[in-house]
């Protein structure tokens, strides 16, 4: 796709699509809750339908009308043996938390993806579903395809995540609905939580206490209707746009706002982006807002420790913000970026030198020197929806054009992004 850069702002108002991790979670416990979950403002992206997908395969009626999706809930034990093997297509947040469901199943099953899927590491949730008794194996003990047998009685554990993870902890708090005894997760730093945040809404109680999650087994959630708010990752794109690309002047409404989310929003102000957020309220557990963003300078910071979980997603397109700040921006603690759907440490890089910016590659991370002289060049998008979409933010900064190759990718998470972009642009 061509970009053409340089003298072009952004104006007016819009809505980004359902939050991805919360779409998923409403399709999966309502399958396994009592009764009909209604989901609004589902997001339709290739992601979120491989879930639907996997639990049609599971034998949950899931019917969709425009974004308005209704799962028939069949209860914590009415899924049924699959016919054939479950495909996440590019999920990780599928496959993670699909198999903490399926350890508690009396029936075999089988999951793979697509290449990058297969490449990502599922150990991370092989040692702990093992240790609750799961009988769970993977390619080297590693990789998917996995394969999941039933085993007896699941047990609860006190699980020490070695990384912060929100699919490796919901992954265990899944198998831990089915556990007998207690489940406990403890978080090196805290990950998005709307996992707890939903199975309390469905009326199961998840205790927090600080970086603990406690649960217990139960026998039922409770059906309700959710509505998902905008997704605060697809936001990003537009909100560093917005604050890079001179006299723009944005909305966003009905976002997402939860805690677990807002790191981004928090680091672009100290970056010194005129950011407000009005309307503040909560649907369905979740707090929401609409999002103003107005140009500003920008300065660089350093991101690092208990935030990174808090904009793992968001920082391809912090790196975008960095690369126009004044001064230096550090980016560590970000070794997770490795393993997404590409190497997003190395791809930044990569790509960003290409258009001039002074950028160094850390193994946690990268260190950014900004300028103003952004060049036009020719990117490579590594099949990553979230590399696509911040790349195309700096090639709309940059004076002339730019070609953004293999944008399809954009489907996994944000299929109208082009669409929407081309709404604001002036
Ligand atoms: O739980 C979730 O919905 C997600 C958790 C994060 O992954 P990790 O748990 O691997 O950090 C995030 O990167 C992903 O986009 C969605
Ligand atoms: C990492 C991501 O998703 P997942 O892990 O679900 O593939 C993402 O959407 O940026």
């Amino acid at each position: 796709m061509k970009i053409t850069g340089g003298n072009v702002k952004l104006r007016g108002e819009i809505t980004v699509p359902g939050d991805k991790s919360i779409s998923h979670r409403a399709v999966m416990f309502g399958a396994i809750a009592e009764d009909d979950t209604i989901i609004k403002n589902f997001l339709m992206g290739n992601d979120c339908l491989s879930t639907v997908q996997c639990f049609r395969d599971l034998g949950v009626e899931i019917d969709i009308q425009d974004n308005i999706v209704k799962v028939k809930g069949v209860g914590l034990k009415g899924l049924k043996r699959p016919k054939k093997i479950l495909n996440v297509g590019n999920s990780g947040t599928t496959i993670r938390l699909l198999s903490g469901i399926l350890a508690g199943q009396n029936f075999i099953s089988h999951i793979t993806g697509d290449d990058s899927i297969q490449k990502r590491p599922m150990d991370r949730i092989i040692t702990p579903l093992r240790k609750m008794g799961a009988s769970i194996k993977g390619v080297d003990d590693k990789y998917a395809p996995l394969q999941i047998e039933p085993a007896d009685n699941l047990k609860g554990i006190t699980y020490r995540q070695p990384v912060a993870s929100a699919q490796v902890k919901s992954c265990i708090m899944l198998a831990g609905l089915y556990a007998d005894g207690i489940t406990r997760v403890i978080q090196p730093s805290i990950s998005r939580d709307h996992t707890e945040r939903m199975l309390n809404y469905f009326e199961y109680d998840v205790v927090i206490k600080g970086k603990h999650v406690i649960l217990n087994k139960t026998t039922k959630l409770k059906g309700k209707e959710i509505i998902v708010p905008g997704d605060i990752s697809s936001a990003a794109f537009f909100i560093v746009g917005a604050l890079i690309l001179k006299g723009s002047r944005i909305v966003i409404k009905q976002v997402g706002l939860n805690p677990t989310r807002t790191g981004v929003i928090d680091a672009l102000k100290k970056m010194g982006g005129n950011i407000k957020i009005v309307n503040y309220r909560f649907v369905n557990n979740e707090p929401i807002g609409d999002i103003f963003v107005e140009y500003s300078q920008l300065k660089g910071i350093e991101i690092s420790g208990d935030l990174i979980p808090r904009l793992i997603d968001e920082i391809p397109v912090l790196a975008v913000a960095a690369s126009v700040a004044e001064g230096t921006t550090i980016i560590r603690n970000a070794e997770e970026l490795k393993v997404k759907e590409s190497n997003r440490i190395t791809a930044v890089v990569n790509e960003l030198k290409k258009m001039n910016v002074d950028i160094e590659e850390l193994d946690d991370g990268m260190i950014i020197k900004g300028s103003k002289n952004i060049q036009t060049a020719n990117l490579d998008t590594y099949k990553d929806h979230r590399i696509t979409m911040a790349l195309t933010i700096l090639a709309l900064y940059a004076k002339g054009e730019s070609i953004i190759n293999n944008t399809e990718s954009v489907s996994i998470s944000f299929p109208k992004f082009y669409e929407v972009l081309g709404e604001i642009i002036t």
